[in-house]
């Protein structure tokens, strides 16, 4: 499938600070992409040079297969971008603040427009609510229903739950989904790496201004080691047993009576492992398998640096 955003070894540094260090990303169309990466790695930098807000100093991007430097005109239509600071008036009730940017996009109908985002957004009860007044999770409701009048194919969102409870964070993930369910194209920028796991098809780990791993949520997950078998047995001397048995395996004693054994085959490891010690009549108490988190690969990656 053709990508419908390119970025090619794009550069950038303010004064001497090189802030992006030859990026080079692809998003697919219909697709989430999660760019992760601490406060200050370069996240709202290259998602403005993405979005024409900003010139890189080397490099190309391309959305939709035109140059975002050379033909921004051409695709301005196609995308939307909610920055990190929100683009609402706080003097306006939401409804205005719907109406007047469909308004100034030229949008056919701006009132119906307006009515129909507060309905999608579950905010049609704080329809005529000035601003100020929303809570934080209705108002980043409200910046997402702002970045959707005109109807963009792609959503440039940087840290869009950034300073939300759980709760309205949970709301704000389920809406992300249901626009991807819509076919729409989605670049987030976050801090937070369940964020990723939960909703981004593929993950940029942005780290100093360089990309250092990129792959799904699963790919990466794999980056930190296979999963885990944990056993916990009743006594010391059960577990003694149990080692002789296991010796082929990767394992780890953690205390007197349990160890955690790698599985680089899954389940048919699992099942393995299981039948030796079922014909030696050794029960395990507790057993649990672990997948690696991206917390893991998080860990891994930036180990000693
Ligand atoms: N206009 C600018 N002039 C000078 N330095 C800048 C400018 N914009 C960003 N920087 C610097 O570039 C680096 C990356 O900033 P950027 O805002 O892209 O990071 P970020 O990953 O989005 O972090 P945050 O989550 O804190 O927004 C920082 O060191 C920042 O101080």
């Amino acid at each position: 499938m053709t990508p419908i955003i390119t970025v090619d070894n794009v550069q950038k540094s303010f004064k001497k600070q090189l802030v992006l260090d030859n990026i080079t990303l692809e998003v697919q169309p219909g697709n989430i992409y999660a760019l992760l990466g601490d406060n200050g790695a370069g996240k709202s930098t290259l998602l403005k040079i993405i979005t024409g807000l900003l010139n890189s100093d080397q490099g190309t991007v391309r959305v939709n297969d035109f140059d975002v430097n050379k033909q921004l005109r051409q695709i301005q239509r196609l995308f939307s971008f909610s920055a990190q600071t929100s683009s609402v008036d706080d003097i306006l009730t939401g409804y205005e603040n719907l109406a007047l940017i469909a308004k100034l996009r030229h949008v056919a109908n701006p009132n119906q427009t307006a009515t129909d985002l507060l309905a999608q957004f579950k905010l049609t009860e704080a329809a005529k609510k000035r601003v100020a007044d929303y809570s934080g999770g209705m108002r980043r409701r409200l910046d997402l229903a702002m970045s959707l009048v005109g109807n963009p194919e792609i959503l440039f969102l940087d840290e869009p739950t950034t300073g939300l409870d759980p709760s309205s964070r949970n709301d704000l993930w389920q809406t992300i989904r249901d626009l991807k369910a819509q076919g729409k194209t989605i670049f987030l920028t976050t801090q937070y790496l369940e964020e990723a796991d939960q909703l981004a098809d593929q993950v940029g780990f942005l780290r100093d201004g360089k990309i250092i791993a990129t792959g799904t949520p699963q790919e990466m997950k794999h980056l930190a080691g296979p999963e885990k078998l944990t056993l916990t047995f009743l006594t010391s001397d059960q577990l003694a047993q149990v080692l002789p048995l296991l010796h082929d395996f990767a394992v780890q004693t953690l205390d007197d009576v349990s160890i955690s054994v790698e599985l680089p085959e899954s389940i048919s490891t699992v099942l393995e492992i299981l039948n030796r010690l079922t014909v030696h009549k050794l029960k395990p108490t507790t057993f649990q398998v672990t997948t690696p988190s991206l917390d893991d690969v998080f860990l891994k990656l930036t180990k000693g640096a």
